[in-house]
Formats: structure tokens, sequence, C-alpha cells
């Protein structure tokens, strides 16, 4: 991968540090967080590889990388502008409120940059959270527990995100289901439309899903439901079985209508904000 540009020479080792580390590249960052060297409670909750350059965000997330309810304790390496992008009204990302209700992380997606009121509603924000990312993935596979799944499947490309998160905390494989001309093995292929009216084809590698597998598919979000309806006919069409559809958002639209009706569904809005999401509409602003 390419060196991150807010990925410079840590500034002082600490003592016991992987000095792999040092190397200040996105290795490196990875390297200092293999198990047995990844941060604990006697960790300070920053990575000392990483130093960060013009209060880029990226950095923000990475040094508050553990869930926290109070303020940060931050290493003496850390730089000021680490600090000060810490402190940026842009995200907290580490209050967490009291009473963690279904969906309070939704509010996270807040503010969006297309208006004030009517916006894409673009949940990467909520991502960037560490807890309000382990909430929404725990809501999502709560209606699922006790269920047998085989399999976690994922669509291109925001999908992959809940969708991986999901199979670590089910201890299950990952399939991506891709947007066509990525895979460079033998793939079956699906037609489709989604919000965007275009025709378009998604793809799935044909040596993973044998006859019977149960397979939870995941996506961001559930629109028309074109994207979704054109996954769960990739895996019924190899034989598998859509054992539930996970989604933050399934509007009430026709096709999200139908998705709901044959599949076990689970999504993460509260009832009285579907009406809004199905608009578009956050409300937080
Ligand atoms: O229900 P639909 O109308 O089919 O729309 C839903 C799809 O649209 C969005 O992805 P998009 O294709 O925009 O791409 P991305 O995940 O790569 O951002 C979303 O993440 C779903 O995959
Ligand atoms: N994130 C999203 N917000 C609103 N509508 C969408 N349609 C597809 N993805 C969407």
């Amino acid at each position: 991968g390419r060196e991150h540009p807010c990925l410079g020479a840590p500034t002082t080792q600490q003592p016991g540090q992987d000095s792999r580390a040092r190397r200040g590249d996105i290795a490196g960052l990875q390297a200092a967080l293999l198990p047995g060297t990844r941060p604990g409670p006697s960790w300070p909750r920053v990575l000392t590889g990483a130093r960060c350059r013009r209060g880029c965000p990226r950095s923000a997330v990475a040094v508050c990388d553990a869930p926290c309810d109070g303020p940060a304790r931050l290493s003496p390496t850390t730089s000021t502008q680490c600090l000060q992008s810490l402190r940026s009204p842009r995200m907290d990302l580490c209050h967490v409120p009291t009473t963690r209700e279904k969906g309070w992380y939704l509010a996270l997606m807040a503010p969006n940059v297309k208006g004030p009121n009517y916006a894409w509603l673009d949940p990467s924000r909520l991502y960037c959270h560490p807890q309000g990312l382990q909430d929404c993935v725990a809501d999502l596979l709560q209606p699922f527990q006790g269920d047998p799944i085989d399999m976690v499947a994922g669509i291109d490309a925001m999908g992959f995100i809940l969708g991986a998160a999901a199979a670590t905390t089910l201890r299950k494989g990952f399939l991506a289901v891709r947007k066509a001309g990525h895979l460079c093995v033998q793939t079956l292929e699906q037609p489709y439309s989604d919000y965007s009216g275009r025709e378009k084809v998604m793809e799935v590698r044909t040596d993973t899903i044998s006859p019977g597998l149960r397979i939870l598919l995941v996506d961001q979000w559930v629109e028309t439901g074109g994207t979704m309806r054109a996954a769960i006919q990739l895996v019924e069409r190899l034989g598998g079985v859509v054992a539930g559809v996970a989604a933050i958002c399934i509007e009430d639209s026709e096709g999200g209508r139908w998705i709901q009706e044959h599949y076990k569904c689970s999504h993460c809005v509260p009832p009285h904000l579907q009406p809004r999401f199905n608009r578009h509409q956050l409300g937080w602003e």
C-alpha cells in the first residue's frame, strides 16, 4: 500500500516499542499492533510509530484506537498537532453516551456535507468511532444470535467494512461480493441496477459457496434494494442459503420491503427515525 502522508518517523522510541514501527510506514504500524504488542491497559493509547502532520483526522483515529470513556491519556511523544486534532471540534472519537441505546451511533453520521437537511447519509464517520463501530456491529448481529451462519459476505465497497467486522465477531470467513472487473478468478456474474438507475454487474468467486452454505449478507445501506437483491441472487444461484441480510438502514422502498418480507433482516434504525432515513434526512443538524 501507499504510505500515508501523515505517517512519518516517530519522534522518540518508547522502551519496548516494536522497532518495526520506526520505519514509519503502514506496515510498521500494523506490525506494532501484532498480537503480543497490541495496545493494552498498560499502553498509552498512542501508536508511537505515527506522527501527525497538518492535523490529519486519520492520525486522530490512530491515536485513539482503544475504547475510552474519559479524556485520552496521551504519551509524551504525542505531537502538539496530534493533540490539536484529537481536541478538534471535527469529531470526538472518545465521547460515549452513558446509555448506549440501539442506534445511538447513527448521530455520528452528522454532519453531512451535502446540506443542512437533505443528504446522502454517509456512515463512514461513524466507523471512525471505536465504540460506535463496535455497537453498530453488535446491533446488526443481535437478531442472528444462535442462528447457524457459516460465512459472512459483504458487498463492494462500503459493505466490506461492516461485513468484515461481523465476520471476525462471529469468527467466520468473509466473502467479498464485488462490482465486476476486480476479481482475477473464475466468477459468477449478476446484472442489476441500483438507486442510480444505471445497469451494473456484480460478481463473486465460484469456488467458495458450496450448496447449503448459510451466508449472512452485509451491506452499508439498502435503498432501492437492487444491490442486495443481486447479491442474494448470486448466493442462491451458487446453491447457498441466505441466512440473513444486515445493513445500517433498509429503506422502506419496494425493494427494501421485498427483502424484509423474504429474508430475516437486521438494521440499526429505530422506528421513529425510519421515515427520516427514507427521506435521507438526518435531522440532527
Ligand atoms: O439499494 P440500492 O439502491 O441498490 O443501493 C445500495 C447500495 O448503494 C451504496 O453503495 P454504492 O454502490 O453507492 O457504492 P460504495 O459502497 O462503493 O460506496 C450502498 O452501500 C449499497 O451497496
Ligand atoms: N449511505 C446511503 N445513504 C443514503 N442513501 C443511500 N443509498 C445507498 N447508500 C446510501
